[in-house]
């Protein structure tokens, strides 16, 4: 807008700027425009000499990829609407402040600084940790400004008035000032450590639209409820709505933040571009962009499809932006790989700033622990610790807790009918038949996994349309309705302590919160299958402390903030690192010390892997079920080190002396230098043999004398060799076939031995083959100690007290004569209708195909 000169000085004093600066700057810029007095005043010219383009203040390589990036030296384009710095600055509760804060050195070397070191960085997008965590409040540590710059207290006193929050955080100073320099930024931050912020202040600070690509209607809900209650007026667009009426609303610039999903937002790329030019669009937000990538967890492959933001969005196709609108992507789990598969697939320009914090979080305890989750018959033992705590809670209060109605009665609503009894505490047979088919199903290879099984049981690719709502709007509440919000006591928020137990499979959702809610819990069950309707029921109750324990599958995670999450519980194998240490986030949110444990089967590698994955997709998959399975065997290492580690950091000098290793310490060391050498001598026994007579029945000494057989045993697997050393060494007759597992994996890990298979679709190793380092050092003479720690698996073969005669595992319980007799014996106890009919058992040459060393014995 063009003004007279002594308007736009007013207008600059009314802002807060010194009456000599305004005069400087309105001469400077030729009078009239407002917006360029102000960004001539706050890139630091007035009353200095010279008018530098922010090129030079602030750019990282060079800015020719996408459009102008750069602030060019004339400003005579004063309708232009782009992220101009003046336009931070108009808002309409202006603060007003006096005097010399508009300090050109502080934003000068502000930017500066912070572009330095990166600038390296940057080119290959080699990302860098900058802090060693988010969550103190400490100053960048790279020196950026002592005083806070002009912008940084403008955004202070917003979050004041706004938030109730006294100080940015620095990684989010960081964002913004990347976003005040007109940079895409990807930000890595922790989760909870604040990323929203990042992308709504923006539109506090400039009165323009913020766009905010988001991957579910739930976590949109949430996130414009809150900022409803800031007084900022918010919308959201999921992709099937019926009623346009929202959506014109927002393309009008009716709200200050547009929550939209990714398959609505390429649809309104044309709306947007004129929103861009009749009100302005100070930033688009990718959130959650760790969906953007399929080498990650939650890929959604819609979000592949946002690079048509930074296409359709810079200063290169539309002529009356002066500046590229800037992108921010935001994650809190992106492996090396998946951050750097964000920034090609989203098309950000090389420029683009990382932001990267550590993803540490310092109050959450991490522990393992064994439980054969799938058998209703460990809920008692593993949850009564939760119980315990909830039901002193009960009793401290008095109060009777009463079962979520809508939880019991609507079950069968709900088409559960086929949910096992949950008080069932038979361990029988038929429960690992069916376990036993399961693993079988899902065991070697991606080709023999039951999709059908993994479709009907798993929330694997979560739809946004997730709640029965596909739009919505919230308007700024004025304060006097905010009073009206009631603020939970100190004593409610003690009691307030909430749990999430997140479960692989919709139905033991249902089945462990049926089972809570049976012994007296405020337990509800979350899946994508059940009614959408109810789904934000719970998420009501769940904000509004009405459940004690939500039992969910993955489509209870992204974005969840609740301040007072106590506990998570993974009930069962995660199917990566990435999704555990993203639901496990959701604790702790108030900084306070919060539990998180995994329960899983530590006898079992995991096999669940995700349904409607592609060819090459399966690999990594394998590879993350691997790493889970190798977090979970872990006995030596801080478990905060092995996660944040995953994600790339360096922790290496640190430990988060809270994780159950941490406490417990790493058991003793033990010298396997024997069965290590007995398990490469047979390794090395068999390859010679096949080398040396491949032709002439060859693994007659193994007992594979028959043609099907041989042709089977051109890869070896592990039981094998096993059952070789049983047979041939007395004294390790005896040893569980889970020792030598966890004995390979750790001879694996020191490079002694490798994977004969070179598919990459395996969770353990299986076939075998020496390598040169283990020729070298696993010398069949030497006696050298190896001290190794044992782990989780070979530590509870130790446990073990029943005697195992074969590898299946129906066959150790049932060869077993006491556990046989203890079997029968609850058989008999239960009434004949209970039982579930016997199914017949094939037995024959498929098993003999598994276990082909079985023909001798
Ligand atoms: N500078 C700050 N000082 C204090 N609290 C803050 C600050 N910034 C954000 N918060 C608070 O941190 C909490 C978590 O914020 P937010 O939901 O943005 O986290 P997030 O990083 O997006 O997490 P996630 O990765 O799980 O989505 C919010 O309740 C917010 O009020
Ligand atoms: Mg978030």
């Amino acid at each position: 807008m063009d003004l007279s000169s002594d308007h736009v000085v007013m207008k600059l004093v009314e802002m807060g700027f010194e009456m000599l600066d305004a005069l400087d700057a309105v001469k400077a810029v030729g009078g009239k425009s407002c917006d360029d007095a102000v960004e001539y005043i706050l890139k630091g010219h007035h009353r200095t000499s010279g008018f530098a383009p922010a090129s030079s203040l602030c750019s990282i390589g060079s800015n020719k990829i996408l459009g102008k990036r750069a602030m060019p030296s004339s400003f005579s384009s004063g309708s232009k609407r782009q992220s101009s710095l003046l336009d931070h600055f108009r808002s309409v509760n202006q603060n007003k402040k006096k005097g010399n804060n508009f300090g050109i050195a502080e934003v000068d070397s502000q930017l500066e600084t912070v572009s330095d070191p990166y600038k390296e960085q940057l080119k290959s997008f080699a990302p860098v940790f900058l802090e060693s965590s988010c969550y103190p409040e400490t100053e960048l540590s790279n020196g950026c400004s002592e005083a806070s710059s002009t912008w940084e207290k403008r955004v202070n006193s917003i979050l004041q008035n706004r938030f109730g929050i006294s100080s940015l955080r620095s990684f989010q100073r960081e964002a913004l000032s990347t976003w005040v320099a007109h940079k895409d930024c990807l930000v890595l931050a922790a989760t909870g450590s604040g990323k929203s912020l990042c992308f709504q202040i923006p539109a506090l600070l400039t009165g323009k639209v913020v766009v905010v690509i988001s991957p579910l209607i739930s976590l949109m809900h949430d996130q414009c409820l809150k900022l409803s209650r800031h007084r900022v007026s918010a919308c959201f667009l999921g992709s099937g709505q019926l009623d346009n009426c929202i959506e014109e609303k927002a393309m009008q610039g009716m709200y200050q933040i547009i929550y939209v999903c990714p398959e609505t937002v390429v649809r309104l790329i044309k709306p947007l571009q004129k929103l861009a030019k009749t009100h302005g669009i100070a930033l688009f937000a990718i959130d959650e962009a760790h969906c953007v990538s399929k080498w990650g967890h939650d890929f959604r492959p819609h979000y592949r499809r946002l690079s048509v933001l930074r296409e359709n969005f810079c200063a290169s196709n539309l002529e009356f932006l002066e500046y590229d609108v800037p992108i921010m992507a935001l994650t809190a789990t992106a492996t090396v790989h998946v951050q750097e598969d964000i920034l090609e697939s989203l098309h950000l320009s090389k420029e683009t700033k990382i932001v990267l914090t550590s993803f540490f979080r310092p109050n959450l305890q991490f522990s393992v622990k064994h439980s054969r989750t799938k058998f209703a018959s460990s809920y008692a033992k593993d949850f009564q610790n939760l119980i315990d705590l909830y039901s002193e809670k009960k009793k401290s209060t008095g109060k009777k807790l009463a079962v979520i109605s809508r939880e019991s009665e609507d079950q069968t609503d709900f088409g559960y009918h086929d949910a096992q009894n949950i008080h069932e505490t038979d361990y029988d047979e038929d429960e690992e038949d069916q376990e036993n088919s399961l693993a079988k199903k899902n065991s070697s290879n991606g080709k023999e996994l039951s999709e059908e099984y993994l479709e009907d049981e798993t929330d694997i690719f979560q739809s946004v349309d997730d709640w029965d709502v596909a739009c919505g709007e919230f308007c700024a509440m004025p304060p006097c309705e905010l009073l009206e919000i009631p603020v939970p006591s100190e004593k409610q928020k003690d009691l307030e302590g909430l749990t999430i137990i997140y479960v692989p499979t919709r139905k033991e959702s249902v089945n462990i919160a049926k089972y809570l809610c049976g012994v007296g819990l405020k337990a509800a069950a979350y899946n994508a299958s059940l009614p959408k309707k109810h789904l934000r029921q719970v998420h009501q109750d769940f904000h509004e402390n009405k459940l004690q324990v939500v039992v969910a599958t993955i489509a209870f995670g992204m974005g969840i903030d609740k301040k007072n999450v106590r506990k998570i519980i993974h009930y069962g194998w995660p199917q990566s690192l990435e999704a555990y240490y993203q639901e496990a986030g959701r604790a702790g949110r108030d900084g306070e010390l919060a539990e998180c444990v995994l329960y899983a089967d530590l006898s079992r590698a995991p096999t669940l892997l995700p349904s409607r994955r592609s060819k090459e997709q399966t690999e990594q998959a394998y590879k993350m079920l691997s790493d889970c399975f190798r977090y979970g065997m872990n006995t030596s290492q801080c478990r905060a080190k092995i996660l944040v580690e995953y994600f790339g950091e360096d922790f290496s000098s640190k430990k988060c002396n809270l994780c159950d290793v941490c406490k417990e310490g790493p058991p003793e060391l033990v010298n396997v230098r024997e069965e290590a050498n007995l398990l490469f001598q047979v390794i090395t026994a068999f390859h010679l043999q096949v080398d040396n007579d491949s032709e002439h029945a060859p693994y007659e000494d193994y007992g594979l004398g028959n043609s099907k057989q041989k042709k089977l045993s051109h890869k070896p697997n592990l039981l094998f060799f096993i059952s070789k050393i049983r047979e041939h060494c007395q004294k390790f007759k005896e040893t569980d076939c889970l020792w030598w597992k966890g004995l390979a994996r750790i001879m694996e890990a020191k490079g002694y031995i490798k994977e004969m298979d070179n598919k990459g679709r395996r969770v353990e190793i299986k076939f075998i083959q020496q390598t040169e380092k283990g020729k070298k050092q696993l010398d069949f003479e030497d006696d050298k100690p190896l001290y190794v720690y044992p782990e989780a698996d070979m530590l509870l073969s130790l446990k073990q007290d029943r005697t195992f005669s074969g590898f299946s595992e129906w066959g150790k319980g049932w060869a077993d004569p006491e556990i046989r007799r203890q079997r029968l014996e609850r058989r008999e106890r239960k009434p004949r209708s209970e039982r579930k009919p016997r199914k017949k058992r094939t037995r024959g040459p498929s098993s003999k195909k598994l276990h082909p060393w079985r023909s001798k014995e």
